[in-house]
């Protein structure tokens, strides 16, 4: 499954045109999926259907047809000028003997719901004047409103600020990133049918969805023992950071690592887990982190000064390694990506915006382009760019094409302290378990989030998400995890 920017969905439009799939039954599955998807919300209000004159419009006036056939009340208001398929919709909606009003005869009335069928994928600049005005007036009307497709407006100001938005074939951007995600409320998707060859486009970035990560998930064999299913080493800690590894040794346990090793600086006040195996040491090199034997490392988390030297003296372990916080460096980052040890970098915005010298807003602004370049930048490091959401990039060894993902799970309550360190231990243990280190840091990501998800309260503590984690993996092993976007009618 991919993201889509709108320009890419126009692209698949088009395909689909190519292989000679009737557009119009592309409009007629999209406004007639989006009108159950309003009644299975809004039934019992008043329907009033805004449209434009493309081909958001051309949907707004085929739901609107559909709606009026299964017996309920349709106000239409549409703009002047519809246009290929959007025209067809409106003789449609004629012969089913519907009357069709000016958008500028629009008023909000009350127990009302708005379909906002405005504008789409089609948008190019800001709403001015009349439309701007329109879009003002639909958000303080205070009625419910169902977005054909995105909220109109997006990605520009004014937008509508929806309260359900059915996004058609494909989740655009707008649908996952903030502050535009915020403007389309609860966000489900239609396939209308699009044919999936359409669809497929591997140069956009994959959206990690339930499905696939189900298929990654390590499986373990009956026989299992502590030392076949991943030990892990997980190497950090400085002074008041004595947290940090342990945390990580938690997220490591809890996602089913066999064996969690913490090696830690002497005089360091660090208690890990019960379960965990203590290597306090008073330097950090590799014969001394030679002592925990290890399929996997996560190196940095709370490792203060000393994470440079600690991730140095790791990467003569040659293992696969997560390489976070304070070892995020660099140095290190340039020797990891010349050993060709399968690495993964977690950065959170601020310490991208170190590495990469741009303010942590720029990157909070444009983290697919800072997940790429740093992937660009350090060829073989899996990048995982910590966010709402996480996005991922990796530009594989020889080549010069930069793989991208973007999660799905998580949740603000996740931004607090701490949360970071258990995500490097939950990629720790799956590298330990064999997976590769592109599989690992999607799966890992997308199973801490689904952790977060089962408890969206405020005051979310990392030691809570870790100790959900094994509710997630069950919860995707089982099937039961579901998409936030809830595919139906398929
Ligand atoms: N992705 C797909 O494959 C499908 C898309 N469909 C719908 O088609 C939409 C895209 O349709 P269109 O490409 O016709 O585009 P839109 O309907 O989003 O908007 C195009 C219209 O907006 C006008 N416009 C553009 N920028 C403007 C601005 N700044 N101010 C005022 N007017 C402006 C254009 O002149 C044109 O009339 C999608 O969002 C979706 O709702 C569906 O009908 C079926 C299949
Ligand atoms: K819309």
């Amino acid at each position: 499954m991919r993201l889509f920017t709108a320009q890419a969905m126009r692209e698949a439009d088009r395909k689909a045109i190519d292989l000679g799939y009737p557009s119009l039954l592309l409009m007629d599955a999209a406004g007639r999926r989006t009108a159950k998807r309003l009644l299975e919300r809004f039934a019992g209000r008043k329907i009033v259907v805004l449209c434009g004159k493309g081909n958001n419009g051309g949907d707004g006036l085929v739901a609107a047809r559909w709606l009026a056939h299964w017996g309920h009340e349709v106000a239409v208001y549409a703009a002047e000028g519809q246009e290929g398929d959007a025209a067809m919709a409106q003789q449609a909606l004629r012969a089913h003997g519907l009357e069709i009003n000016p958008l500028s005869a629009w008023k909000p009335q009350p127990h009302s719901v708005v379909l906002d069928a405005l504008f789409g994928t089609g948008l190019r600049g800001p709403l001015e004047g009349f439309y701007a005005e329109l879009v003002e007036n639909i958000n303080q009307s205070g009625l419910p409103v169902v977005a054909v497709d995105m909220p109109s407006g997006l990605p520009y100001q004014p937008h509508i600020r929806a309260n359900l938005t059915v996004a058609l074939a494909g989740l655009k951007n707008e649908h996952l990133f903030y502050p535009h995600r915020t403007a389309c409320g609860r966000i489900l998707l239609d396939s209308i049918g699009m044919p999936p060859r359409a669809l497929d486009n591997p140069h956009l970035p994959e959206l990690l969805s339930s499905a696939n990560m189900r298929a990654l998930l390590p499986i373990r064999p009956g026989n299992a023992h502590k030392g076949s299913v991943g030990r892990v080493l997980v190497v950090g800690g400085y002074r008041s950071y004595t947290g940090a590894p342990s945390l990580a040794a938690l997220g490591a346990y809890r996602t089913g690592a066999g064996l969690v090793t913490v090696a830690y600086p002497a005089d360091c006040d660090v208690v890990p887990p019960l379960e965990a195996v203590r290597l306090p040491l008073f330097e950090w090199n590799t014969a001394n982190l030679q002592m925990a034997r290890a399929d996997a490392v996560a190196v940095g988390m709370g490792a203060g000064e000393g994470g440079v030297e600690a991730a140095l003296a790791a990467l003569g372990l040659a293992r696969p390694t997560v390489l976070d916080a304070d070892a995020l460096h660099e140095r290190v980052l340039r020797a990891y990506a010349q050993s060709g040890l399968p690495s993964i970098i977690t950065p959170h915005p601020g310490e991208a915006s170190r590495l990469l010298g741009l303010s942590a807003e720029q990157i909070a602004r444009f983290p697919l382009e800072a997940a790429q370049t740093l992937a660009q930048r350090y060829p073989g490091l899996v990048v995982v760019l910590k966010g709402g959401p996480t996005v991922l990039a990796w530009t594989p060894p020889g080549t010069s094409e930069t793989r991208m993902a973007v999660n799905s799970t998580g949740n603000p309550q996740m931004a607090t302290g701490g949360m970071g360190d258990v995500l490097a231990g939950v990629i720790g243990a799956l590298l330990a378990a064999g997976l590769s280190a592109w599989d690992a840091a999607r799966l890992g990501v997308y199973l801490h989030g689904l952790a977060g998800d089962q408890s969206q309260k405020p005051g979310l503590l990392a030691h809570e998400v870790a100790e959900t984690l094994p509710e997630a993996v069950e919860q995707l092993r089982s099937g039961s995890a579901r998409d936030f976007w809830e595919p139906g009618y398929d």
